[in-house]
């Protein structure tokens, strides 16, 4: 049984249009899944359905099964319990979501103590072990959010995530806000209480290059679906995908730098969820788009071991593809506008 096993996600704001459309994710404990994509094509709605923390009128169908146990099928103190002990969520921006007139040590309290982990002894015992398995001094925990760095406050807000023993982690855009040497740091940090405590990683980023150095497998998400989705460093270094591939080119190389000088851009904006193009929502922008891809609206199909995209450009490997009546041609082979 997967840790995470999210079927068919579909989510529709109030009065708005399906941000996530139909997604399909999985992930096993010990791992770490990076969900990339362009601002608006809606990973943090993702993030936030999966533990329910959208807000009051979304519609969300589908099933998110944590540990066995389908979230979107609880009642609300079941999900009250869940959103700490099961899974919990790091956000970007610690200094907004940290109260400014509590101590540190009392915020990071407080689930423990909501939750019944511990006594009010216990809890603050942990508190110091918890603050210390971040890399801050247990003393800390008196300190006020203002009197900590952005790492630091980064380092706490780990330290709650982590308050309930949960299974689960979910960091959305963690090191956003946060200069290169301390965004390093934390990454660091996460993988390695990911791989001491044996929980299961969604981290959210646009920055592909991040994602890739941190994570196992790689979802990449455009106008609400994933479009592509494989381990990591396939994914980065030969994605399959059109918009994946320039997401990926748009990022330099770690331990490349010559790449940096040649990112190539991607022109135009992800679509508005309530105006989808017809067809394949990439089709407007896609340097490889065909005739017909304003009509064909490809779900994931197989595009190597462990590899989906959704592109009518990719077939299985040519190994696969043997004895096949009709296939559509590998990407590498596809010509811009060629039909
Ligand atoms: N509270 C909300 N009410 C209505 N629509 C929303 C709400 N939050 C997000 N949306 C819309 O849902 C879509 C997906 O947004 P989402 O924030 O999930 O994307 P994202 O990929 O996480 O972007 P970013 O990287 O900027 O956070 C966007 O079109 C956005 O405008």
């Amino acid at each position: 049984m997967s840790l995470l096993d999210v079927r068919n996600l579909t989510v529709t704001y109030a009065g708005g249009a399906a941000a996530v459309r139909g997604v399909d994710l999985r992930l096993e404990a010990g791992h770490k899944l990076g969900l990339a994509g362009e601002s608006g094509c809606g990973k943090s709605t993702l993030a936030l359905a999966l533990l329910r923390l959208l807000p009051a009128g979304s519609r969300i169908t589908g099933e998110v099964f944590l540990d066995g146990e389908d979230v979107l099928a609880m009642k609300w103190g079941r999900v009250r319990a869940v959103r700490w002990a099961g899974a919990s969520v790091v956000f970007q921006g610690a200094m907004h979501s940290l109260n400014a007139v509590h101590r540190i040590g009392d915020q990071i309290a407080e689930p423990i103590l909501l939750h019944k982990k511990a006594t009010a002894a216990g809890a603050k015992r942990k508190t110091g072990e918890l603050l210390e398995q971040v890399g801050l001094p247990a003393a800390r925990a008196d300190a006020y959010p203002h009197e900590l760095s952005g790492g630091q406050r980064q380092r706490v807000m780990i330290a709650m995530a982590l308050a309930c023993d949960p299974r689960l982690i979910i960091a959305d855009e963690p090191t956003t806000a946060l200069d290169v040497m301390i965004q390093a740091q934390i990454l660091r940090l996460i993988e390695q209480l990911v791989a001491d405590q044996d929980l299961g990683l969604i981290m959210i980023s646009h920055d592909l290059a991040v994602l890739a150095d941190t994570c196992d497998r790689l979802a990449v998400m455009y106008a609400g679906r994933v479009v592509e989705e494989g381990p990591a460093a396939q994914v980065y270094e030969d994605a399959r995908h059109p918009y994946a591939r320039a997401l990926s080119a748009a990022f330099p190389r770690i331990g490349d730098p010559a790449s940096r000088f040649a990112p190539q851009g991607l022109a135009g904006d992800p679509p508005d969820p309530a105006a989808l193009p017809s067809g394949c929502t990439f089709h407007p922008r896609c340097p490889v788009a065909l005739e017909s891809c304003p009509e064909e609206d490809p779900l994931l199909r197989t595009a190597g071991p462990e590899r989906r995209a959704a592109c009518v450009l990719v077939g299985p490997p040519a190994d696969a593809r043997r004895g096949a009546r009709e296939e559509p041609e590998p990407l590498e082979e596809a010509r811009p506008g060629t039909p």
